[in-house]
Formats: structure tokens, C-alpha cells, sequence
């Protein structure tokens, strides 16, 4: 096979793992609203601290199984533990909204 035929049969490997590193990203994400609604019932905060430890000591000890630089899989699990809590508590908001009692004011008159 020539370098050149080579380099885009590489780049289409690339392609599908990016595809599929988006959609573990994109399911990961989806799961906040829940987490959120689940916490709410149980009166819970968003932030877990303890929950953040284990979550970067997963993905230090997974770094290590696949020999991948536990710094970079950090910093990308950063990323979207901060998008995950915003995503929370866009939700917690809804949630506060729409537990709140309807005032006599936002009644409309019949
Ligand atoms: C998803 C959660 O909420 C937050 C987000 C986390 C994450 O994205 O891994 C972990 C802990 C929490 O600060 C959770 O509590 O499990």
C-alpha cells in the first residue's frame, strides 16, 4: 500500500474513534438531567466531591490499563464533570420552577 493510501485508511480510523469518543461523550452527558431530578428528590447537592475523587481515580487507574497519559484523560474528564454540574443545574432550576406553588396572582381570572 502506498504512504499516501496508507495515511487516509489511518485518518478513517481516526474518524470513527472521534465518532465514537463523541458519542460516549454526548451519552455521558445526557445522563445530567437525571442525576439532577434524582438528587432533588433526595435533597442532595449537585457537587459530590467524594464522587469527583473516585471518578478521577477511575480514569487514573483506566489511563494506566490502556498506557495513556493519566494528565491529558484528567483534564478531558474535567471538562465534562464542569459540563455535567451546569447541565445539573440547569435542571435543578427547572425542577425548583416547577415544584413551586402557583401564587393567586398567576391565576387567571375565569
Ligand atoms: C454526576 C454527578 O454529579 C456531579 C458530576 C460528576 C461527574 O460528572 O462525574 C460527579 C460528581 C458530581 O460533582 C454525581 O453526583 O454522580
Amino acid at each position: 500500500m502506498s504512504s499516501k493510501k496508507r495515511l487516509q485508511t489511518v485518518r478513517n480510523s481516526i474518524n470513527e474513534i472521534d465518532e465514537k469518543i463523541i458519542e460516549l461523550m454526548a451519552k455521558r452527558t445526557q445522563l445530567a438531567p437525571e442525576i439532577a431530578t434524582l438528587k432533588f428528590s433526595l435533597d442532595m447537592d449537585i457537587m459530590d466531591s467524594s464522587r469527583e475523587k473516585d471518578v478521577y481515580a477511575k480514569t487514573r487507574e483506566i489511563s494506566k490499563k490502556y498506557d495513556f497519559d493519566s494528565e491529558i484523560a484528567i483534564e478531558v474528564m474535567k471538562i465534562l464533570i464542569e459540563q455535567n454540574k451546569k447541565l445539573q443545574l440547569k435542571q435543578l432550576e427547572k425542577l425548583k420552577l416547577e415544584s413551586k406553588p402557583i401564587s393567586k396572582s398567576n391565576l387567571k381570572s375565569e
